[in-house]
């Protein structure tokens, strides 16, 4: 299948307003994303996503490197390139919050060239999958943020753009109106042919609904994977101990210092450590841990992990996993 992103070898540095310093925020990301897809773009904060992205919506030129969207060199034919692509920003930053639902629709979708017939027939199905249709005539500052984010994917669906690229979706929702929204995505990836892009900090979005994570640490790219390969590989490495002592405080500071742990209590009052063990030595220095307080170990079993907790372990610990398959 084609690739309908391309971004190669980009880099982007910026110069500190006071003292003119050079801030390196991207430093030589390359990726690219079929048609089609579902991916992820991850990274702790200041981890150069949004500037990668900004670059990608022809908000930013490159200082080096080139991105192509659907074969389209973003700095060469800006605009052309730029219509393959529709962005929903974080705080839906990008709708009239003094027009109607409907005014909004239809100003975005007659930008895009749509007759009135076209635009009419996608309202209408959008406004009733979208469960939006009792709003529409309401505008869109009086509607509650879950509402208002789903204007936005309405608008970039309605666009009918091959890309959409969605900024934190759900950021700020209750529980309900992220299901909703998780569920509108999931949907919409079946049953539509669009390449979705999300950058969050929501992992279990990430989980329920990316098929591959990019992710991003210190301006490049550390991991490039499917997140059911990234889950079975850190399921091997997770471990659950199951201890007869309570652990002291000191080797609770140490275990938290040095690993991703979980500690907890189970119904027969004996104390549940969940960690990740990446590499071998790592096994080692946790009995060394346990042993120098005699905490005596009951078992010790395999445990289920959460996306969560792949994303964690990656960021903290990026040079000792072995990512040689990764990127
Ligand atoms: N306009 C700017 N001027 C100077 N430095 C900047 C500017 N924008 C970003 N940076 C710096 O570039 C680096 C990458 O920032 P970027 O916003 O791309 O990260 P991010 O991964 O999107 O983070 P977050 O998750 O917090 O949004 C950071 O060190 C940031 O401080």
């Amino acid at each position: 299948m084609m690739d309908i992103v391309k971004v190669t070898n980009v880099k982007k540095s910026y110069k500190k307003r006071k003292t003119k310093e050079l801030v390196q925020a991207v430093k030589g990301i390359n990726f690219t994303i079929k048609k089609g897809e579902i991916v992820g773009l991850l990274g702790p904060n200041g981890a150069g996503k949004t500037t990668t992205i900004k670059m990608m919506c022809g908000l930013l030129v490159p200082d080096e490197g080139e991105i192509y969207i659907n074969g389209i060199d973003i700095q060469k034919r800006r605009l052309e390139a730029l219509r393959h692509i529709s962005v929903v920003l974080e705080g839906n930053r990008n709708i009239y919050w003094r027009l109607t639902v409907k005014e909004n629709l239809e100003y975005f979708a007659g930008n895009r060239g749509f007759t009135k017939k076209q635009i009419q027939e996608k309202m209408d199905h959008l406004l009733e999958r979208f469960n939006l249709k009792e709003k529409e005539n309401e505008m869109v500052n009086s509607l509650s943020r879950g509402m208002q984010q789903k204007v936005a994917i309405a608008i970039a669906l309605l666009a009918d753009t091959e890309v959409i690229y969605l900024d934190e979706p759900t950021l700020g929702l209750d529980i309900e109106t992220s299901y909703e929204i998780r569920r509108l995505l999931k949907e919409i990836v079946q049953e539509e042919q669009k390449t979705i892009i999300i950058s969050t900090h929501d992992m279990p979005v990430v989980q329920e609904i990316c098929e591959r994570v990019i992710i991003v640490n210190h301006g490049k790219v550390v991991v490039d994977d499917r997140v059911d390969n990234l889950l079975q590989l850190f399921e091997s490495k997770a471990y659950r101990f199951t201890l007869l002592k309570p652990l002291s405080d000191w080797q609770k500071e140490v275990l938290k210092k040095e690993f991703i742990v979980t500690i907890s209590e189970n119904d027969n009052n004996q104390t549940i450590l969940d960690v990740n063990i990446t590499t071998s030595e790592g096994f080692y220095k946790i009995t060394e841990i346990l042993e120098k307080e005699q905490t005596p170990i009951e078992k010790i079993d395999r445990s289920i992990v959460d996306f969560e907790e792949v994303f964690m372990n990656i960021v903290k610990g990026e040079k000792e996993i072995d990512l040689a398959h990764t990127v």
